[in-house]
């Protein structure tokens, strides 16, 4: 008898009822004995009243419902890919700002207020800042990686050490290679897009990838990736390997060891993984051949920062390739998505246009033969539409595992061990702080605006000793990439705002590129 005539007789010789009654039973049971567990364990820790009293507040935050077993908790919440993004915006207003969860067996609590922002990301303890078990699950354990999930010393070397080429003297002695590559952008445009009412386009997300890739190493790694035939390799093996970690969140059993390392997603990462070490590795190359040549030419590159500093080949590589991957993931969506606002708002594309006009045409900011550095600065308007992009679609969740506990306001203290995710998406969305906050309004960012608000209400880079390391080298090519091709051509959309389903994967985005129609500008 075959497995699957096996099952059939079974199933119908024990009927439906039975099979859910001893499913519900075994159920009941493993909830007595997670409790007497739990009980037994608290008289263990001589859980002082003191401590009672110091926890009160963090026992009594509500949350949504678990599932009876631990390991999944609220973990079956992650089904709803689809509606994950509505229910993080609705749950602070069912359960307040501060809630709590429990999935893969982590106690997590949710961050939702700007005070509480605050405290987690401005907290100057070194037992705030590890990213935690949520993260390093989803994270191969083969990517080593020191600057993106350990705490501790490790993490606070290497953040120090990679500080240097994102401080702005260093972006400013690269200024000509952002607008170098944001002109290569814009001339595939028109050489590709050159019909007269404008010409739909739906792969504008893989030529801002490309663009952006291209600022990236030539600022970090000081070559321009153009010049080696392992440019396009590089970027191609990215963005599969960010595609291999965004699979591991949706299916659970690829966490597991020896499951993971006999999946074909494995085999492809390591292969992937293969392809970029040899590019990176020749990129060493020429970096030696460079530093041979004159020993005081060093820019402060990424590449040369670590060597300085006798960081081993390998973790070189795997840091390179780590923030390579990170600014793929994220500059390249938000230049798409501020680019589909102002198809959807043209008279503040209107007005983005006159600014850029102006301080393009204006000589004086041209002394260099390239707009200058500070140029950039004038560009107001711009970067209201940049921040009011930003709100709306924040792209990142932050997440930390408490090393020791953390106090958010006089109440509540949350204990170390307890996972915290604080999402920008949920606070951003909140009328408290933005009313009608589905509206797009750049306005929002006028200074007088600002000053209302809480400085932690916004906070598309989280902040502190674990915020964004790459937040100036991001605003720099979100403004020159949008303002090279907002130069050059009005944007329009062929989508509505009805027709993109955002989703987290891993960080947020629409489920598929937004398609757009560029037409050429007169002047
Ligand atoms: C629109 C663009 C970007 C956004 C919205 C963004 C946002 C963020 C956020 C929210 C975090 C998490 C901070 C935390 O856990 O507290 C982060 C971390 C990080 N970002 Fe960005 N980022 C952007 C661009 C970039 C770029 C261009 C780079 C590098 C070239 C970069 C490199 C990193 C790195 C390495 C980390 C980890 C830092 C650490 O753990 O110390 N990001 N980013």
């Amino acid at each position: 008898m075959d497995t699957s005539t096996n099952i059939r007789s079974f199933v119908e010789s024990h009927s439906l009822r039975g099979l859910l009654l001893v499913f519900f039973t075994t159920l009941f049971l493993v909830r007595v004995v997670q409790r007497l567990l739990t009980s037994i364990l608290k008289e263990d820790s001589q859980t002082g009243s003191n401590e009672d009293d110091l926890y009160k507040a963090y026992k009594n935050l509500g949350g949504p419902r678990p599932f009876p077993l631990r390991l999944i908790g609220n973990g079956y919440l992650m089904i709803y890919k689809n509606d994950l993004l509505r229910m993080i915006v609705d749950m602070p207003r069912k359960y307040g700002a501060c809630y709590k969860l429990t999935a893969f067996n982590e106690d997590i609590v949710v961050l939702n207020s700007p005070e509480a922002a605050q405290a987690l990301m401005m907290s100057p303890s070194m037992g705030h800042v590890r990213r935690g078990r949520l993260m390093e699950r989803i994270w191969p354990e083969e990517i080593e990686s020191f600057i993106l999930y350990p705490g501790g010393e490790k993490f606070k070397n290497t953040r120090k050490m990679l500080s240097y080429p994102f401080k702005h003297k260093a972006l400013k002695e690269h200024n000509h290679c952002f607008h170098k590559h944001s002109e290569t952008l814009t001339k595939q445009l028109a050489t590709r897009f050159k019909g007269g009412d404008g010409v739909h386009i739906d792969i504008l997300l893989d030529l801002l990838k490309k663009c952006t890739f291209r600022i990236s190493s030539e600022t970090l790694m000081g070559v321009d990736l153009d010049d080696t035939e392992g440019g396009e390799v590089f970027c191609e093996n990215l963005d599969e390997l960010m595609k291999i970690f965004a699979l591991r969140a949706y299916r659970p059993w690829l966490l597991i060891p020896w499951i993971w390392r006999l999946s074909s997603e494995y085999r492809k990462m390591k292969e992937v993984c293969d392809k970029m070490e040899k590019v990176t590795l020749k990129v060493i190359e020429k970096y030696k051949e460079k530093t041979n040549l004159n020993q005081n030419d060093l820019s402060n590159t990424m590449i040369e920062v670590m060597f300085r500093n006798g960081v081993d080949e390998k973790l070189i590589f795997y840091e390179v390739a780590v923030m390579l991957g990170v600014a793929n993931e994220t500059t390249p969506l938000t230049v798409e998505q501020a680019m589909f606002f102002l198809s959807l708002h043209p008279n503040h594309q209107k007005l983005c246009h006159e600014e850029i006009d102006a301080v393009y045409n204006d000589p004086i900011n041209w002394k260099t033969g390239v707009l200058e550095f500070e140029a950039l600065k004038e560009l107001k308007q711009l970067e209201r539409c940049i921040n009011e992009t930003l709100r709306i679609n924040p792209l990142s969740i932050i997440m930390r595992q408490l090393e020791t506990p953390l106090r958010i306001d006089e109440k509540l203290v949350i204990p170390e061990g307890v996972s915290v995710v604080m999402p920008p998406y949920a606070l951003h969305h909140q009328p408290q702080y933005y009313p009608d906050p589905e509206k797009y309004d750049p306005d929002r960012f006028l200074p007088e605006e600002v000053t209302k608000r809480h400085p932690f209400a916004f906070v598309p880079f989280s902040a502190g000793q674990r915020g964004c390391i790459g937040m100036k080298l991001a605003m720099i090519e979100l403004k020159v990439m949008l303002a090279t091709i907002l130069r050059d051509f009005e944007v329009k959309t062929v989508d509505t705002k009805e027709d993109l389903k955002f989703v987290i994967d891993p960080t947020i985005k629409p489920s598929r590129p937004i398609r757009f129609m560029l037409k050429k500008r007169e002047n």
